[in-house]
């Protein structure tokens, strides 16, 4: 007994000293523990990658850089765009005739784009230019000059450091689909595999609708039917985009079918009361999509007087479509087939910016009311329209009342929306701080962002294995200090004795 006793007093456990060494190391490990388990597991949120997609339009170019967290796996982080910027001056197509100033055009924002861009990321930063309807109609009109519009656009654009990935004209199949993946992406219903948005784009010269629908299988017109896998899902998705029925062109459609005998004043209710302008008719047929209707014999100007009615309007609208033919079991119109409209729809590009600017984008209102504004708005004076609305350009003033009623007759004449679907359209700008269009997602597309099958998602998500790592080193951390407990009890015991 007194052996043992002899051994245990001359124990080196013991002594308060390392009893206070081994409190001190424990805490120490405890919080090292843990500081290195939460910061192994921190998402590193500094560091991000960035595209940049110049969208070359008919009237006009924007360029749009788009920022995505870089430690993700195969960059599936989300996509957000940081930075927009409108090049000054019209489209890429209206420098035909003097190729390189459509190159020179895009320098400022790819400036802009410099600065926004960290410095140290602009060598691996995809730079992409995709140009839609202008560019379409430019190249068949004359393929040269959208050659050269093309070579000076791509010159200009090497001079930068970013890592230029090409310039060309999308097919409108590709820009009905991709402005559908930006919508659907942006809404996070990819990923979850939620019932899709359609999408519908309103350029100047063309106009896409794109949209699943649960009765179509893509077999009656395979032209119009694009598939998708993604993130495990397929998708079978309806797509039409119609050349010369961006509101622009459609204008001229409209105006072009007024002025068939060639005459002196046009008296066109898609204008206001008092409106008078006069207008050349070389300007007028100048596109391939009216070019072939030109007069013959007619004088060199019109005079285009308004007057301001919203059912003639859109009689004179509902004529610019042709629904005299289908081969199909149902068509929009000009004889393309599309099966009944379906589901939520997002109406972006032009279909915002007109139905904004006429207090229209609420669509809980019915079709009725709709039209009952808008055939009191085209029934107000010019005159009064200007003082309303003295910041706005003229010329974009001048066109609202036809652009509203275009939207509306394309809508509902040509689409077949009714007052019922028609309510299921939300008229859209940007969702969570992204324009709503097809940049993003041609980009997505491009750079293999969206997977086809859906990512094994981890076990735990951040927080709860951060939550789990804490709780376990406090749990840790209590046993700890019970287990030395009886030995500091014993060795402040002993410093009382000393
Ligand atoms: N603030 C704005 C910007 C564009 N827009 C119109 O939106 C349309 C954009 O078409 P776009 O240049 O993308 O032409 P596409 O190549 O897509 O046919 C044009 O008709 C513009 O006039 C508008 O009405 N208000
Ligand atoms: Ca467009």
């Amino acid at each position: 007994m007194s052996a043992q006793r002899d051994m245990k007093e001359k124990s080196p456990w013991r002594t308060p000293v390392t009893i206070i060494i081994i409190t001190v190391i424990g805490v120490i490990a405890i919080v090292a523990l843990v500081t290195v388990a939460v910061l192994q597991n921190k998402p590193l949120s500094q560091k991000y990658k960035y595209g940049i997609v110049l969208d070359a339009g008919s009237s006009h170019t924007a360029l749009y850089i788009y920022e995505w967290p870089a430690e993700k796996d195969n960059n599936t982080g989300r996509v957000e765009q940081t930075h927009s910027c409108k090049v000054q001056g019209p489209g890429i197509s209206a420098y035909a005739s003097d190729p390189w100033k459509a190159g020179e055009s895009l320098t400022d924002c790819m400036h802009e784009a410099q600065q926004k861009v960290p410095r140290n990321k602009h060598e691996e930063t995809p730079l992409y230019l995709g140009a839609t309807a202008g560019m379409r109609l430019l190249n068949m009109e004359n393929s040269s000059a959208s050659d050269q519009v093309f070579q000076a656009v791509e010159e200009a654009l090497r001079q930068f450091q970013f890592s230029f990935q090409g310039a060309r004209i999308l097919s409108g199949q590709e820009e009905g689909a991709f402005g559908w993946v930006t919508v659907n992406y942006l809404d996070d219903r990819l990923k979850q595999g939620l019932e899709t948005t359609g999408a519908l784009d309103l350029g100047g010269a063309s106009t896409q609708i794109s949209f699943v629908s649960s009765n179509y299988d893509g077999s009656e017109s395979p032209k119009n039917s694009v598939t998708f896998r993604l993130y495990g899902n397929d998708y079978n998705l309806y797509t039409h985009s119609f050349l010369c029925y961006g509101k622009d062109q459609a204008l001229r459609l409209t105006l072009a079918q007024q002025t068939l005998s060639g005459p002196v004043i046009i008296s066109d209710p898609c204008f206001h009361k008092g409106y008078t302008k006069i207008k050349n008719y070389a300007d007028l047929y100048d596109s391939p999509c009216v070019s072939h209707r030109k007069p013959q014999g007619a004088p060199a100007t019109f005079n285009h007087t308004g007057t301001g009615n919203f059912q003639q309007c859109q009689e004179q609208i509902k004529r610019i479509f042709n629904f005299t033919y289908c081969k199909y079991s149902r068509c929009s119109f000009n004889g393309i087939f599309q099966p009944l409209v379906q589901g939520p729809f997002g109406a972006f590009s032009a279909y915002y910016f007109v139905m904004d600017f006429l207090n229209l984008t609420d669509t809980s209102e019915p079709l009725t009311e709709v039209k009952d504004k808008l055939t009191k708005y085209c029934a107000t004076l010019w005159s009064e329209i200007t003082a309303q609305h003295h910041t706005v350009k003229e010329k974009y003033l001048a066109e609202y009342c036809f652009a509203g009623t275009y939207i509306l007759t394309l809508l509902t004449e040509g689409y077949n929306f009714t007052s019922e679907s028609y309510s299921k359209i939300k008229y859209i700008k940007q969702i969570k701080g992204s324009d709503a269009g097809w940049t993003l997602g041609y980009m997505l597309n491009l750079t293999n962002m969206i997977p086809a099958e859906a990512p094994d998602s981890p076990p735990l998500p951040h927080a709860g294995y951060v939550s789990i790592v804490t709780i376990m080193a406090i749990l840790l951390f209590i046993v700890f200090i019970l287990s030395i407990r009886p030995l500091w009890s014993r060795c402040s015991k002993q410093l009382h004795i000393v």
